[in-house]
């Protein structure tokens, strides 16, 4: 039987950067966690052990730091990913694509110039990916926590024998929700159009009227598309928090939809793509992983 080598990568990963601008006045600061995926030429360490295609992920971890330095392109996690994936392809013989992936922590000023709070509302996140030529510029949120406790029903579904659910034209919703957009152009202020997504995603939940969890995300989705033109294409993963009215009857007390059970576990999972009809293929912009 004989054995071969299929998609590979390697990196470091999580590198966790702090970088403070003290030119600033008052400072500002920004707080990564980069990682690095780097492929293309990686046969022979995997086959026989000979390391000298590899650029150690030591390297790859110190590079992170020194390009932080960077004012312009570490403030944003765009602009700091983009830079990132361009060296490792362009300056590394033999790497031939790299991916660069940022969580951002926000944190918020407190009343003095130079202390901060970290602001829990969500994770922002960018990935990078650059083949030697195209750049797929990946942006994205994760842990953006919605809730709303009416204008929500969920009636007139399918029933089989299994089917114990009833039918109610008004729930509550909520949703921890994790989304990526895929730009078509660098020409973006990445800050104030990251805001806007979010904004965009937050007013629509709220507003919209939901007969279906999949049906309030597709309008998230296509209202972040509708609103930025640079946008081609969102991919949202939202859980349903379920929350269940407790049952106090048992107790001679009314609960008109006033205490719920938040319950952690199973959770139903919408998982949804919105494009624009003409859009290009995405190619290598969302990460597939291992496929697992
Ligand atoms: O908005 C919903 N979509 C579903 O597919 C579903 N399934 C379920 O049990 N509750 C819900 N709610």
């Amino acid at each position: 039987m004989a054995f071969v080598l299929g998609h590979n990568q390697y990196g470091k990963a999580e590198n966790r950067v702090v970088r403070v601008f003290r030119d600033s006045d008052p400072h500002e600061i920004v707080d990564y966690d980069v990682s690095v995926a780097l492929w293309g030429g990686q046969d022979a360490p995997h086959l026989t052990g000979d390391n000298s295609p590899v650029l150690p992920t030591d390297t790859q971890k110190n590079t992170v730091y020194a390009f932080a330095k960077e004012d312009d392109v570490v403030a944003q996690p765009e602009s700091f990913g983009i830079r990132l994936a361009r060296h490792f392809v362009d300056d590394t013989e033999p790497i031939t694509h790299a991916r660069v992936r940022i969580e951002m922590y926000p944190w918020t000023r407190l009343g003095n110039p130079h202390a901060f709070t970290r602001d829990g509302r969500f994770v922002r996140t960018a990935t990078v990916t650059y083949d030697g030529s195209t750049t797929w510029v990946v942006s994205g949120v994760e842990d953006l926590w919605i809730l709303k406790t009416t204008d929500s029903e969920f009636a007139d579904f399918l029933e089989d024998r299994f089917t114990t659910l009833a039918p109610t034209h008004d729930r509550l919703m909520a949703t921890s929700l994790r989304a990526q957009w895929w730009h078509t152009s660098e020409d973006v202020d990445w800050g104030k159009s990251h805001d806007r997504v979010v904004q965009t995603v937050l007013e629509t939940y709220g507003n919209h009227h939901s007969l279906a969890h999949q049906q309030t995300l597709f309008d998230c989705g296509a209202a972040v598309l509708e609103e930025q033109p640079e946008i081609a294409e969102i991919r949202v993963t939202a859980p349903n928090k379920h929350h269940f009215v407790y049952d106090l009857a048992r107790f001679g007390i009314e609960n008109a939809g006033e205490v719920f059970h938040a319950d952690d576990r199973p959770y139903g999972l919408q998982e949804l793509t919105v494009r624009r009809d003409d859009a290009p293929a995405p190619g290598l912009a969302f990460d597939p992983g291992q496929g697992w």
